[in-house]
């Protein structure tokens, strides 16, 4: 018998394959995590952008956390696209229910690349209000993490202010990822965990393959946690496994191609270190 780490996405399907459940079940798997999904809307998605969105209805999303919740424990869990104020209520519901709150992870999905809306306006607050109270992490981008504070993010400080912000609003720890800010050769996170700041970077890769970072860097998060480790650890790898993916993005598609899920992978087995 072998027993396995197990994470859980609760996130919007991308038909593409680039990004949403597909991008965090590919990552699950590459780092030796069990993947279950719970879906909250479909996306017609390839590299050129939306071209639909189709969310679940509330209770279709709250019978799978059950069907999940009742039988398959998850290790850890992340949150995607989560579309509506009904949607992000059943799933804050459900975490309360089964006890998840300190193995999640929210990846507050807002804009796709491409422009397309994969959270409602009059979502924004039952995001802030509802779920962020119950998580243990939070991994915004910098539009996301203007929108949630209300602040302009230009400077170092900017960053601070707005991750010290966020920790106010229920997170224990703050991701904020520095890959919309381009202003130079570097692509620089930030963790923060309520007392210390500890920056991570990386070279910037000239790319524009890049559908489905966000969702592949918070998936590796969750992964990592699965497995026990810590937050400072899965931020690292996280990290590591997002440049490795973005090094060998793949050029798909006649737009925006999508990250390379088995790059981390790949360049691990050749060196002969497990993962
Ligand atoms: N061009 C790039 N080169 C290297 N790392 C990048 C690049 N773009 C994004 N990243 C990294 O990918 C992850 C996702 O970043 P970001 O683009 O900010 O999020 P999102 O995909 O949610 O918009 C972060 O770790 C970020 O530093
Ligand atoms: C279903 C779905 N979920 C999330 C994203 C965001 O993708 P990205 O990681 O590129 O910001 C997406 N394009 N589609």
């Amino acid at each position: 018998m072998t027993s396995i780490r197990k994470a859980l996405t609760i996130a919007g399907s991308d038909s593409g394959g680039g990004a949403g459940i597909q991008a965090d079940l590919k990552t699950f798997q590459e780092l030796g995590v069990y993947g279950m999904s719970a879906l909250t809307a479909l996306t017609a998605q390839n590299t050129l952008g939306v071209q639909g969105v189709y969310p679940m209805e509330p209770e279709t999303v709250a019978a799978q956390l059950d069907s999940i919740g009742s039988d398959l424990p998850p290790d850890a869990i992340k949150t995607g696209m989560l579309f509506s104020s009904d949607i992000i209520r059943v799933v804050a519901g459900k975490v309360q229910q089964y006890g998840w709150q300190q193995k999640l992870v929210i990846d507050p999905v807002m804009v796709a690349k491409g422009g397309s809306q994969l959270l409602l306006q009059e979502a924004v607050q039952a995001l802030i209000t509802s779920l962020l109270p119950l998580s243990l992490a939070i991994t915004p981008n910098l539009p996301e993490a203007e929108m949630l504070t209300g602040m302009t993010i230009e400077s170092r400080e900017d960053r601070e202010q707005a991750a010290r912000l966020l920790h106010q609003m229920g997170p224990e720890y703050i991701i904020l990822k520095g890959g919309h800010d381009s202003s130079g050769d570097e692509a620089v996170d930030l963790l923060y965990d309520g007392r210390e700041f500890q920056y991570m970077s990386s070279p910037r890769i000239a790319t524009k393959h890049t559908h489905g970072t966000g969702c592949t860097f918070s998936a590796a998060v969750t992964a990592c946690l699965a497995l026990g480790r810590s937050m400072p650890e899965a931020v690292h790898t996280a990290k590591a496994f997002i440049q490795a993916a973005i090094e060998d993005s793949l050029n798909i598609g006649a737009g925006q191609g999508p990250t390379n899920h088995f790059a981390y992978g790949n360049r691990m087995r050749s060196r002969g270190i497990p993962l």
